[in-house]
């Protein structure tokens, strides 16, 4: 009784409850009968059901053991369900089809089901999540919130838009959290062309790394005083303003003066930033993540 329990905390299992909420919230999705759709953590199936009525295929995966075998039961005669038992973390996305996710997600891995799914070479071409507000808000920037170096990577390929809130009652059990239903929408085409973007990268992470709590600070090696000065008249904001008070669109712009006035040696300096920011996230998920690799391979 002792395990089960903590086993499902672990799995962070909050259950929506009404099937008039879900059908609500597929409606507002573009979820078509065309669509392949991935599900992470199907629970008692809830979504499970009424995505399949909608879409052409839904791959489901389960982490908790009873859960996985009662959703098999439960869905063995649908041929548009496949209940998938695993971590949804070691599970290999497609790599060439296009699919989309909805899925109401275990909050404590939020982050890491977000950067596996932006970071794919194939990501999904809409994500539909039920996600903690505060996370939520974060990832999206602004105008939900003020822009972190998060939402500056990601927006140059992605469109983040929360839907709705819904009510902490939705949930059984019912969380000390409130939860929105949150769209990230994969962008047609990159905001920054592709010779530009892994400058692009260096320049926000070099930026967001360096310490100094104002624009003028962190910008003082690659920009002159007189430049940063200038480029707070034109843009729009104060050289004593943190970063994360510009905008992205503000931040584009700073990004085309880095581009076209600053010589070759300044630019030096923001080369590999990006990359650095990888090595030091990883050892920071090594950390945190010691799991057995489990590999599924889908489509
Ligand atoms: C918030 S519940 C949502 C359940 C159901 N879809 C619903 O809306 O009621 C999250 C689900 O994800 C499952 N889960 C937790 N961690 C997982 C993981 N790493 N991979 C796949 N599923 C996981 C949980 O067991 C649980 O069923």
């Amino acid at each position: 009784m002792f395990i089960n329990n903590k086993t499902k905390l672990e799995h962070s299992q909050n259950f929506l409850h009404s099937k008039k909420l879900v059908s609500e919230l597929i409606r507002e999705s573009n979820i078509g009968n065309k669509d392949i759709v991935i599900e992470i953590g199907g629970g008692k199936g809830i979504i499970t059901e009424q995505l399949a009525k909608k879409c052409n295929k839904v791959y489901v995966i389960e982490y908790d053991l009873d859960l996985y075998e009662n959703l098999k039961v439960k869905f063995s005669n649908r041929k548009n369900i496949e209940i998938i038992y695993g971590d949804f973390l070691e599970f290999e996305l497609p790599k060439e089809h296009r699919y989309k996710v909805f899925s109401s997600i275990p909050y404590n891995i939020t982050a890491a089901i977000l950067s596996k799914l932006t970071s794919s070479c194939n990501p999904p071409e809409e994500i539909y999540i039920i996600i903690q507000e505060e996370a939520a808000r974060k990832y999206a920037g602004n105008p939900y919130n003020r822009e972190s170096m998060r939402s500056l990577l990601l927006k140059p390929y992605f469109d983040f838009k929360i839907i709705r809130k819904l009510k902490k009652t939705d949930f059984m059990p019912v969380p000390k959290v409130n939860s929105v239903f949150f769209r990230i929408q994969k962008r047609k085409n990159s905001l920054i062309k592709q010779d530009k973007i892994g400058l692009y990268y260096d320049f926000i992470s070099y930026i967001f790394s360096k310490s100094g709590k104002d624009m003028k600070s962190r910008c003082k090696d690659i920009f002159s005083y007189k430049q940063i000065k200038r480029l707070s008249r034109d843009i729009g904001f104060k050289i004593t303003d943190s970063p994360t008070y510009l905008n992205y669109e503000q931040w584009l712009k700073v990004f085309q003066y880095f581009i076209i006035g600053v010589s070759g040696e300044k630019k030096k300096l923001v080369y590999n930033s990006y990359s650095k920011l990888l090595e030091e996230q990883k050892k920071i998920d090594k950390i945190h993540r010691s799991r057995k690799k489990v590999a599924f391979l889908i489509l």
